[in-house]
């Protein structure tokens, strides 16, 4: 389940510390950095001619041992550089290169672009002529490359500082950074390919990686895979949407406690009517009850309150969805719950908390004791020991109506499962972007709770 580690500027400048500490000297470091990058071009655009763009710092540096190596390849490579080499390493990468280095300003295009003007040092956005430049270049090349970050992008939010190009590939140097999975930096580029370096980086913050999931044991029956309860409301199709959702997730039963009549649906689904708030409390009386399911289609008047007080008395763990995230305040959520909300619902129960996506989940998961996945694109799961996981590239046709529902239903199913707030979590955010991949283009969130056993068979 954990993916590749995500660090900061400032943690990777730690990282690259504690590598010269242990006796590498920093130019060999560089040469690491820039022999992976070219390696990974190398597969890209073959021999294709190639301009390279160095910007004065380390970031210059790798782009000059690429150009360098590339050049040992065959391949017809000239370098545009933005003023001088500031730092040790890279003016020695530059003289290394020895060969003739261009204005950046008037150096002609080709058909492989290499980005090497800025990385994590980038403190404030291009001068606009220079992010001209790198835009007409970019687009003037077949095979763009952007070396550890697309030249703009500040490296721990993911904004773009001045105008970024769209890249081809980027090509990540050490570990991730947070721009290569938030937006709208990681909108810059089409492939992300990791180049290892050989640095040791602490893993509380990754992307998330695919679960390994288990399949019942012969011992198993209905409640010891879990039972879980689905508090329903004035909306009826969106906790349906979630019990649904949950009746595909792996776990053992599920109960929908709604103020509708029995609908057509999944004849498992034990669907039984609970009107006011004395009948919620009555049928959460139920210590089978693994997980309770509160916030789809829940509404939001008194009677929807006092339904989601019900719920929260009762005691049982919860995922704590949509209406539930708009009535609740954040100091009355549950410790060891899952929240879900997505940038509005965040909001309002966080306020407007500094830092990036992945520093406003932290604090909120700390904050109030419980696990937040934090929806959107980029969506970042935060536990409030500090871990967090970044799902990357979901597919932009989850984009729809009760999308939300059948995430929620998941994680309550798989919160049933493991018992692990995190790890469920982290299992429902890619069990869902992969249901979605699985239903291709144009789906409606109906689809998706049938694209869940494939997407559950797929990682066992
Ligand atoms: N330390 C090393 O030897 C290694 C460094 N690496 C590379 O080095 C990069 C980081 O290098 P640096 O810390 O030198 O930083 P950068 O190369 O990203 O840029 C820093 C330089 O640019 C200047 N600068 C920042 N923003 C500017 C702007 N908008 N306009 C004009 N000048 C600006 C700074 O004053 C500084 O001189 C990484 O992204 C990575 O590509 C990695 O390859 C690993 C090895
Ligand atoms: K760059």
């Amino acid at each position: 389940m954990t993916g590749a580690p995500i660090l900061t500027a400032a943690q990777m400048r730690a990282a690259e510390q504690a590598v010269f500490a242990s006796g590498v000297p920093d130019y060999a470091l560089m040469e690491r950095a820039g022999a992976a990058a070219a390696a990974i071009i190398w597969r890209a655009g073959g021999l294709r001619d190639m301009l390279v763009l160095c910007g004065p710092g380390n970031n210059g540096g790798d782009g000059y041992v690429i150009a360098r190596l590339l050049r040992e390849r065959g391949v017809a490579v000239r370098v545009a550089a933005l003023g001088e080499s500031r730092t040790p390493s890279s003016q020695r990468a530059r003289a290394e290169w020895g060969g003739p280095v261009e204005d950046l300003a008037t150096a002609a295009p080709a058909t492989q672009v290499v980005d090497a003007l800025f990385g994590t040092g980038l403190s404030r956005g291009l001068d606009a002529a220079v992010a001209a430049r790198l835009g007409e270049l970019t687009q003037a090349a077949s095979h763009s490359h952007a070396i550890d970050l697309p030249s703009g992008v500040e490296t721990d939010s993911g904004a773009l500082l001045s105008a970024v190009p769209r890249f081809r590939l980027c090509v990540a140097l050490g570990a991730l950074k947070p721009a290569h999975l938030l937006y709208p930096a990681a909108g810059c580029f089409d492939r992300l390919i990791y180049g290892p370096i050989g640095i040791a980086a602490p893993d509380q913050v990754h992307r998330l990686g695919p679960p390994r999931l288990m399949a019942p044991g012969v011992e198993a029956h209905k409640y010891t895979r879990g039972l879980v309860a689905v508090v329903g409301g004035a909306m009826a199709g969106a906790a349906r949407l979630a019990a649904q959702s949950a009746s595909s997730s792996g776990a053992g039963m599920v109960r929908l406690f709604a103020m509708d009549e029995a609908a057509a649906g999944p004849d498992a689904i034990i669907h039984q009517q609970v009107q006011t708030a004395a009948d919620v409390a009555i049928a959460l009386d139920d210590e089978r009850i693994a997980v309770v399911l509160v916030g789809p289609g829940l509404g939001r008047d008194a009677a929807a309150r006092d339904r989601l007080a019900a719920t929260v008395t009762a005691g049982h763990r919860l995922v704590l969805d949509a209406d539930a995230l708009t009535l609740l305040a954040a100091d009355a959520i549950p410790q060891g719950s899952i929240l879900t909300p997505h940038e509005g619902e965040f909001r309002r129960l966080f306020g407007d908390l500094p830092g990036s996506k992945i520093d406003r989940a932290r604090v909120a998961a700390a904050q109030c004791g419980a696990v937040v996945i934090y929806k959107g694109a980029d969506s970042v799961i935060a536990a409030p020991d500090g871990r967090v996981a970044v799902a990357a590239g979901a597919s932009t046709w989850l984009s729809t109506a009760g999308t939300g529902d059948v995430l929620a239903g998941l994680v309550g199913g798989r919160l049933a499962v493991t018992g692990d707030p995190f790890r469920a979590a982290s299992e429902a955010v890619w069990l869902h972007g992969d249901a979605a991949r699985r239903a291709g283009a144009a789906f409606v969130a109906d689809d998706l709770p049938d694209a869940l056993p494939a997407a559950i068979a797929a990682r066992l």
